[in-house]
């Protein structure tokens, strides 16, 4: 199924969440042949859950620790999304990777945390704009691929991939849909090379500068299986005209 995902990042307090979520809800009413998560930051998690019980819209947290407990100050555990009724974490987004200083070897340890917990990460990958200039897309994403699924190759079917240039996120200037294309198809060739057995579960999604006017466009690549929203999903209608654009 299609997986369609507003990723907030640091915005929104309790209040907006809430008028955001009773603004969003009635627009999405009665979608039920795609998949639709909500990112809120950490603080409105416990709001996004009370709201969004028993609907048809879920619940994702935009990072996690992956230990269970311990002295990691500012940090929050798997059990502690769990208990929110989170059901994706996005692992490894390019801000935890270029701006926290996150190393794959970090990132595979909130993979391999979201797996044991029945969490399903939605593992970001995606090059630098110098990296695109050098023509290290390829070289980059597998990279971080294979460093990220490190010792959990045979559960891809329960992870999913986001593809974001990151020199697309925030700038306006989306991948085209054919470029974007090339690599998702890369990627899913890489990871059936990985995991033989796969049977092809996991899904790859697209994110940066995704809006209501060219999201119909990415959906129509036949191995872009979901879009990761920022800026854009921001605003209820605008989202809300997103994940009904296709
Ligand atoms: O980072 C992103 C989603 O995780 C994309 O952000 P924008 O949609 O604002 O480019």
């Amino acid at each position: 199924m299609k997986l369609i995902c507003a990723n907030w990042k640091m915005n929104k307090t309790t209040k907006d969440t809430r008028e955001y979520i009773n603004k969003f809800l009635p627009l999405v009413e009665g979608v039920k042949d795609r998949e639709i998560v909500l990112f809120p930051p950490f603080t409105s998690l416990c709001v996004a859950k009370e709201l969004l019980e028993n609907t048809n819209v879920k619940l994702g947290a935009q990072n996690c620790h992956y230990e269970d407990k311990g002295a990691f100050t500012g940090e929050v555990s798997l059990d502690m999304l769990v208990d929110l009724d989170v059901s994706y974490v996005i692992v490894g987004h390019s801000e935890r990777r270029w701006i926290f200083g996150e190393s794959d070897e970090l990132i595979n340890r909130k993979v391999v945390a979201c797996l044991k917990k029945g969490v399903r990460p939605i593992l970001c990958v995606g090059e630098r704009l110098e990296e695109r200039e050098a023509n290290l897309t390829f070289k980059v994403v597998e990279t971080q691929i294979r460093l990220a699924l490190s010792g959990v190759e045979e559960y891809v079917d329960q992870i999913d991939i986001a593809y974001e240039p990151v020199w697309a996120i925030g700038s306006g200037n989306p991948a085209t849909p054919e470029d974007a294309q090339v690599v998702h198809r890369f990627i899913k060739d890489l990871i059936h090379s990985i995991a033989p057995k796969s049977e092809g579960k996991f899904r790859v999604l697209y994110g940066g500068s995704v809006n209501p006017e060219n999201a119909s466009e990415f959906m129509k690549m036949p191995d872009i299986d979901g879009l990761l929203v920022g800026t854009a999903s921001l605003n209820p209608d605008s989202f809300a005209k997103i994940v009904k654009s296709f």
